[in-house]
């Protein structure tokens, strides 16, 4: 067993709780959380040791590794790098349901749930987050800190850039080429056209938000 704690004690942390223990190979221990109203809390029987400032502290009392299981792309990498800065793990969960051929390299912090199914071929970087029920063709590259949210579907040979977010039952088909960096794509739309950086799409088939609507804040939930 691994001892571990969780970043964040909202109702993610809650769930990758549930997924950790059930896993068995995993001590998880506490919840760090950087919400002041947090602090000194019990969350599902686990006790909140305090916030982020504790993550130089975790060795000395015998934890090995976080995990950050936070919808937010850029504020997850920014916590997993301090989490790799201070000499902690930042360990992957695939959930013993994936049927994946196509592996993230050891401690990259990356999470798959349920259900989902990768073919060959496949590059996940670091820190990408993967929900339940997910389908990933071959030849296609998740960049770092990409989100697909649940039942997404990507086709083969697309490049998603980092931190773009895929909402939840979205689909990219097979003939476009790239989902830039920091893009967002709507619940439910289908994409036919490359996607260029940093800005949102929705609809079907899936047209770029006016800007003005687009507030890229990600709230994943
Ligand atoms: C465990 C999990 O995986 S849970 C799932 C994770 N979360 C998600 O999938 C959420 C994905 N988010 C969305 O789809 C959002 O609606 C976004 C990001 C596309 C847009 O959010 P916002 O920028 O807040 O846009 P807002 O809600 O103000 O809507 C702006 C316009 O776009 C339309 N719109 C928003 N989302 C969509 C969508 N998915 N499809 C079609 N139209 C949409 C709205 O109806 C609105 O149109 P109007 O101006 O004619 O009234």
């Amino acid at each position: 067993m691994t001892a571990v704690v969780i970043i964040g004690a909202g109702s993610y942390g809650v769930v990758y709780k549930e997924y950790l223990q059930a896993d068995g190979h995993w001590d998880v221990r506490a919840f760090l959380d950087d919400d002041p109203a947090m602090q000194g809390a019990t969350v599902g029987g686990l006790p909140v040791l305090g916030t982020t400032e504790e993550l130089p502290r975790l060795r000395e009392r015998g934890i090995e590794g976080a995990f950050a299981p936070i919808g937010n792309n850029a504020v997850r990498m920014r916590l997993l790098e301090r989490v790799r800065a201070v000499g902690l793990r930042t360990p992957n969960f695939v959930h013993a349901s994936v049927i994946t051929a196509s592996q993230p390299r050891p401690d990259s912090g990356v999470y798959i749930l349920a259900g989902t199914v990768i073919m060959p071929l496949v590059q996940i970087g670091e820190f990408v987050m993967i929900s339940m029920g997910v389908k990933i063709a071959h030849h296609t590259t998740l960049e770092r800190g990409v989100f697909l949210s649940t039942g997404v579907n990507v086709g083969a040979g697309i490049h998603v850039g980092e931190r773009a977010f895929l909402g939840i039952g979205s689909t990219v088909v097979t003939k476009v080429r790239s989902v830039g960096a920091d893009s967002m794509v709507g619940a439910g739309a289908v994409v036919l056209k490359d996607v260029p950086a940093g800005i949102t799409v929705v609809g079907v088939p899936a047209r770029p938000l006016p800007r003005a609507a687009a507030k890229l804040s990600q709230e994943a939930g």
